[in-house]
């Protein structure tokens, strides 16, 4: 049994600073599920100050929605700081499956970056994996579990990351420990950038502990909150009621219900 109580007191207890370069489309989401877990959300993207701002960070998170060539100057600063000042980088490759620029983007940040968790979904870590488009052919929904696993094993130890695969079972591996978490509701892909809140909530776990546990307890906090969120009156009202469930969690329910295995 994983024990998150530690890590889950740090984070309610003390606050972190979160550099998130999120789409527009889930900023709003993912700084209120940040504050709801006691963390400081920022998400600053105008190239002049995203250097200094990262370097006042605990986390710096890149998630590649909406790209446009301000976005990318600024990314483009945010990274040389975390490196250069050892904050450490989150990267949501969205979209790494669909077109060009996003899979050579997102292979240029794991080639020239420390990236330490790469969270993409089974699409985006398969073409990254593969560097080929899943619009090209392949139909990454069809791509088996077993191979997904393999390829987040080996993309981990290429790149000297924890890799993330979300879909209906998440996988986490560092290339040696692989993590397969078995919660979540079939809901969740119907809410738009439950994904990039995903990645929001692992960079904040993960800036207090840097390994597997972290993670797991990131995808848990929104899959559990799922689980436990109102299903029975549309859309709108279970996505509010995801975020109610995800302030209102703690680290008893979470341990009672995560469903995983070691690998
Ligand atoms: N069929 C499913 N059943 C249960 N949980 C799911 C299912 N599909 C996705 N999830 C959960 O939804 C969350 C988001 O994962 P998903 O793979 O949908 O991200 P994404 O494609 O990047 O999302 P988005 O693009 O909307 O931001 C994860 O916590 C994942 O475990
Ligand atoms: C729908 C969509 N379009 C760009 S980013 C985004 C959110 C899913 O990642």
């Amino acid at each position: 049994m994983i024990n998150f109580d530690d890590i889950f007191k740090q984070i309610k207890e003390s606050t972190h600073t979160i550099h998130a370069i999120v789409s527009p489309l889930a900023s709003n989401d993912l700084a209120n599920v940040l504050l709801s877990l006691n963390q400081a959300p920022i998400l600053a993207e105008y190239y002049k100050e995203v250097y200094e701002v990262t370097k006042n960070s605990h986390a710096l998170l890149i998630n590649l929605g909406t790209l446009n060539q301000s976005k990318l100057m600024g990314i483009k600063e945010g990274l040389k700081s975390a490196k250069e000042n050892n904050i450490p980088i989150i990267l949501d490759p969205v979209g790494a499956s669909a077109t060009k620029v996003r899979l050579e983007t997102s292979l240029y940040y794991l080639k020239n970056y420390p990236i330490k968790v790469l969270k993409g979904n089974y699409s985006e870590i398969y073409s990254i994996y593969h560097k080929k488009l899943t619009t090209s052919g392949v139909d990454a929904k069809n791509i088996a579990k077993e191979e997904i696993i393999k390829i987040c094993q080996d993309l981990a130890t290429m790149y000297n990351t924890i890799v993330v695969a979300s879909g209906k079972e998440d996988i986490i591996s560092d290339g040696k420990e692989t993590l397969l978490l078995k919660n979540g509701s079939p809901l969740l892909p119907k809410v738009t950038g439950t994904g990039c809140i995903l990645g929001g909530i692992i960079a904040a776990a993960y800036s207090f502990e840097k390994n597997l546990n972290a993670i797991a307890l990131a995808i848990s906090i929104l899959n559990i909150g799922a689980e436990l969120a109102i299903k029975d009156k549309g859309m709108a009202t279970f996505k509010i009621s995801l975020l109610d469930q995800i302030s209102l969690i703690d680290s008893k329910t979470i341990e009672e219900r995560i469903i995983y295995e070691k690998l």
